[in-house]
């Protein structure tokens, strides 16, 4: 039998709800699947079953496997235990399908999974305030340039009005007037509405009710940031304390010196004056605890407050943990805002509340939204817990069953959802909720996840307020057994013991392995004395070769950032290893697109010589750069004539210094070009470059993926066309942010993409190269903003130069709470990386030479050093690889006519060159 067998049975107890912590590998989406299962076979409809996941892939495969379960019902029952689970729980429901007339086979539409996303669509559907659209918006995933024409409407506005005016001057003053910089900050700020709308629109009628509720949030998270040093220092510590300090005082006022830790004497501890002068009376400036205690102190040897002291001190010494809060609580900021703070938070405050009817403005005419729209305006549809709105209560009367995959990666505002959807649950109705998540999995902060939210239920044993079973499952079926305790040791030491909602640290749960072992070496470690990338890259390339060759099982490599993989990409190719690289390459890094920018950027600007020479260039024209030179020496003898310097131009009428290929090249070119340039005006530019593009031979110039990139760039066209918002800069900034297609071929078995990517899922070998990188140091935002569970947000504005320390605290104390969490997360990160592997881990990193003595680099690469792990050291190669390039692109010959077009090419290509020629 399994290990965690009875927690696993426990979870079918469809009386009851459950907060699962599922460690990675430990078969999440089969429980919720059997969950579901049990579920559908008590209800009466099956759509008062909702499961919510976060991604469409997560939806559509646990439907797929809700189906095939039903489908397998059927059948013979399997042998495996686990299986025959899911077969018996499927057979029940079949039967109440048969009972009840639902035909789920016939009519899966009626199985209730979705992600979050498309629920909040379903709510926002025909809703008036989207009714202001006509139709229903199409939903984007990406609305930054959206979020920055915002910006730019707002920062107009000011010219007709002096108040804002001002609001902008005291604003430019922070960013040195760099009226871009503030742009960009409203419009990241326009992206993290949802953390701040609410609260900037209620406090809209009274500012200054604004600068309390702020000072409020900020007390009360002082008070939580001193909450457990209350708790682990008793009452009797405290009177001790007090009288030390007492001794000390006197005795330093008896020497006219001032007692740096009067306050403790003072003031109760319940102020934060208390306990940042007990941190000065029991720590060295480096958060030690004091082990000198002598007369600049105020307590001479012997004295009964030393003595007092060293006691109070032996006690404590045991406790690091407190020694690092005590020492934290120093740098806690004083829970007023300065006034140099308000004025600028003031001014921002002003700004933002503006942006967000720009952006509902830029967002109609786009007929565009984001995400946040529809979640914001589905919370705004169900109304309040107190005041629920009639879709609300029909939900109410819907939703019988809630589950909830994925539960740590929840936002506030889907928190808020959440309690919503139950706010009307009664103890004893029959109604539960599931949700499952791994904390030590939550990895995506910039997506506004919120760990917190976790932990809180977690510690609270309540999902808002339905109180939930707290279970954790612990056996791992993914990774052999050497893996599972290799992780479980270093992540042992790289997360806390308990969860921490202080620093927004998840707590470090055991996995226990189902598998055994098929070989020795899990995990290997190769390490270069100083960074070597393209050294790095030969290896790792050499490594997926020994892997592929040891198994048929898939390899990742899974890099922290899209720069690493470019090394190990032209290694792979080096050696004629196939793999499929996902959103890795930048769209405008592939030639076709280059291309096919040329030849736009020429079609729109007959003037702009530098892109009509790319496009002769280039392989569909094929122009050698001799005549290319001759061309353009040609042109310049006509310029100084006074000519416009427009090659067409030149094309048209004389081609003589060319030679022979060169001048077939430009028979066959100039028709087309000047067919084109003709209808430049009439026919959509969309149309005329895909038109051109064929007609010129582009698509014998690449291969299918090629064509993939190429139909992305004319999507990027017609869509900027479709909204009257093509430019050359906007096309530049669309493109700027694609990928280029990755290659579809399924029996690829390499892998290479981010370690966000491959959540999720599992491989036989996964590498991961350039563990010692450090991360570039963030540019400091011109605004901090951290959202509260408890419905209160912090936001501190950087203090411009020159200002004093005091005005600072706020943002430096905020500043560290972000790099805090930031830090946990990447270490986060890592343990999903890591746990990808079913087989074996390839770790690549530096360990600097230390006298002879190898010391790894980097926090992530230190956690896995370990003597007893195989590890090749691998000296600095002299010289390194050479960077291998892209093949050629196969040129189009000089005498080449348009034969018929490929039967695979897209039929809407067919008729573009069709319809045009
Ligand atoms: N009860 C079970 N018995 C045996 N194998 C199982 C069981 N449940 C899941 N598995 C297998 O274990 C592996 C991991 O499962 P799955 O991907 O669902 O885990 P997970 O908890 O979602 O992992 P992660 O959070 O790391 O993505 C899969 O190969 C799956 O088929």
């Amino acid at each position: 039998m399994i290990a965690d067998q009875t927690t696993r049975s426990e979870v079918l107890d469809c009386s009851r709800s459950f907060l699962v912590q599922a460690p990675a590998g430990s078969g999440k989406t089969s429980l919720l699947i059997q969950r579901f299962l049990a579920l559908l076979a008590r209800v009466e409809r099956p759509e008062q079953v909702l499961a919510m996941t976060f991604t469409r892939k997560a939806a559509g495969e646990m439907r797929e496997r809700i189906i095939q379960a039903l489908r397998s019902a059927a059948g013979a029952p399997p042998a495996e235990a686990h299986a025959l689970v899911t077969h018996r729980l499927g057979q029940t429901v079949l039967q109440r399908d048969a009972q009840l007339g639902w035909r789920l086979l016939d009519n899966p539409g009626r199985l209730n999974v979705m992600t979050i996303d498309s629920f909040c669509s379903t709510i926002t559907r025909a809703m008036p305030l989207l009714a202001q659209f006509g139709a229903q918006p199409e939903t984007i995933d990406d609305a930054a340039p959206l979020y920055t024409q915002a910006a730019q409407a707002t920062l107009a506005l000011a010219a007709d009005d002096p108040d804002l005016q001002k609001a902008l001057y005291v604003l430019l003053l922070q960013v040195d007037g760099r009226r871009d910089a503030l742009e960009q900050v409203i419009a990241v700020m326009l992206a993290r509405r949802e953390q701040w709308q609410d609260w900037v629109v209620a406090g809209a009628a009274r500012t200054a009710d604004l600068r309390l509720l702020l000072e409020a949030g900020l007390s009360a998270a002082v008070e939580r940031a001193l909450a457990p040093l209350r708790q682990r220092l008793d009452g009797r510590l405290l009177d001790t304390l007090v009288q030390v300090a007492a001794c000390s005082r006197e005795q330093l006022l008896a020497r006219d010196k001032t007692c740096p830790w009067e306050a403790v004497c003072t003031t109760g501890p319940h102020a934060l004056a208390y306990w940042q002068a007990a941190a000065e009376l029991l720590l060295t400036s480096q958060g030690t605890w004091r082990k000198q205690i002598g007369e600049a102190m105020g307590l001479p040897a012997k004295s009964p407050g030393q003595l007092a002291l060293k006691a109070l001190i032996a006690g404590l010494a045991d406790d690091p943990a407190l020694a690092e809060r005590l020492h934290a609580c120093r740098s806690l900021p004083p829970p007023q805002l300065a006034e140099s703070t308000w004025e600028v938070l003031e001014a921002m405050l002003q700004i933002l509340r503006l942006s967000l009817g720009q952006l509902w403005l830029v967002f109609q005419q786009a007929r565009q939204i984001d995400y946040t729209g529809v979640a914001l305006a589905a919370v705004q549809a169900l109304g309040t817990a107190e005041e629920p709105s009639e879709r609300l209560l029909a939900l109410d009367a819907q939703i019988q069953h809630l589950l909830v995959d994925e539960f740590q990666d929840t936002s506030i505002l889907q928190g808020n959802l959440l309690g919503l959807l139950t706010a009307g649950w009664q103890p004893g109705d029959g109604r539960t909720l599931f949700a499952v998540g791994d904390p030590m999995q939550s990895i995506y902060r910039f997506r506004k996840a919120e760990l917190n939210l976790f932990l809180q239920a977690w510690e609270s044993g309540r999902i808002k307020h339905v109180p939930v079973t707290t279970l954790n499952l612990a056996v791992n079926f993914r990774s052999e057994c050497s893996l599972v305790d290799w992780c479980n040791a270093v992540f042992r030491e790289a997360f806390p013991d308990a969860h921490d909602l202080e620093r927004g640290a998840a707590a470090h749960f055991e996995s226990e392995a189902h598998r055994g072992d098929s070989h020795d070496a899990h995990v290997t470690l190769h390490y270069w004395s100083a960074p070597d990338p393209v050294d790095e890259a030969r290896v790792v390339a050499a490594e997926v070769q020994t892997a592929l060759a040891e198994s048929a099982g898939k390899v990742a490599i899974l890099v922290a950032s899209r720069s690493h993989a470019q090394p190990i990409m032209a290694a792979l190719r080096d050696v004629g290893v196939p793999y499929r690289a996902q959103d890795m390459d930048p769209l405008l890094s592939r030639p076709v697109v280059g291309d096919l920018l040329a030849l736009t950027r020429a079609l729109l600007h007959p003037a702009d010589r530098l892109h009509m020479l790319a496009v002769l260039r280039s392989p569909m024209v094929g122009l050698s750069l001799a005549d290319l030179l001759a061309l353009t020496e040609h042109e310049s003898l006509e310029t100084e004539q006074g000519r416009p310097p427009a090659v067409i131009e030149r094309l048209l009428e004389d081609a003589g210094p060319l030679s022979a290929d060169g001048q077939l090249c430009l028979q066959r070119f100039l028709p087309v070009w000047r067919a084109a340039l003709a209808r430049l005006g009439r026919s959509p530019v969309e149309r005329l470059v895909r038109s051109l593009w064929l007609s010129l031979g582009g698509p014998l110039c690449t291969d299918a993926t090629g064509w993939q990139d190429a139909e992305r760039f004319f999507a990027q066209l017609a869509r900027l066309e479709g909204e009257q918002r093509l430019t050359l800069e906007n096309l530049d900034q669309a493109l700027e942010r694609l990928y280029a297609a990755a290659n579809a071929d399924p029996a690829l078995r390499v892998e290479i993409m981010t370690m966000h990517k491959a959540k999720g899922l599992q491989f036989n070998t996964v590498i991961l190269p350039q563990l010692s990188r450090k991360r570039g140091q963030d540019d400091l935002p011109l605004l901090l903003l951290e959202e509260m569970l408890d419905g209160s947000i912090l936001i501190a504005p950087r203090p411009a130069r020159g200002r004093s320390h005091e005005d600072d605290r706020f943002y430096q104390w905020l500043l560290r709470r972000e790099r805090q969490r930031l830090h946990e997360e990447r270490k986060r990160l890592f343990y999903v990386a890591v746990t990808r592997a079913e087989r074996k881990l390839v770790l690549c990193g530096v360990a600097a030479d230390k006298n002879g003595v190898p010391e790894p680099q980097g926090e992530l690469f230190k956690y896995v050093w370990c003597d007893d792990l195989p590890m090749r050291r691998i000296g600095h190669a002299a010289g390194g690889g050479a960077m291998a390039g892209a093949g050629q692109p196969q040129r189009v010959r000089p005498d080449w006519q348009r034969p018929p077009l490929p039967e695979t090419l897209p039929v809407s290509w067919k008729r573009a060159v069709g319809e045009e020629d």
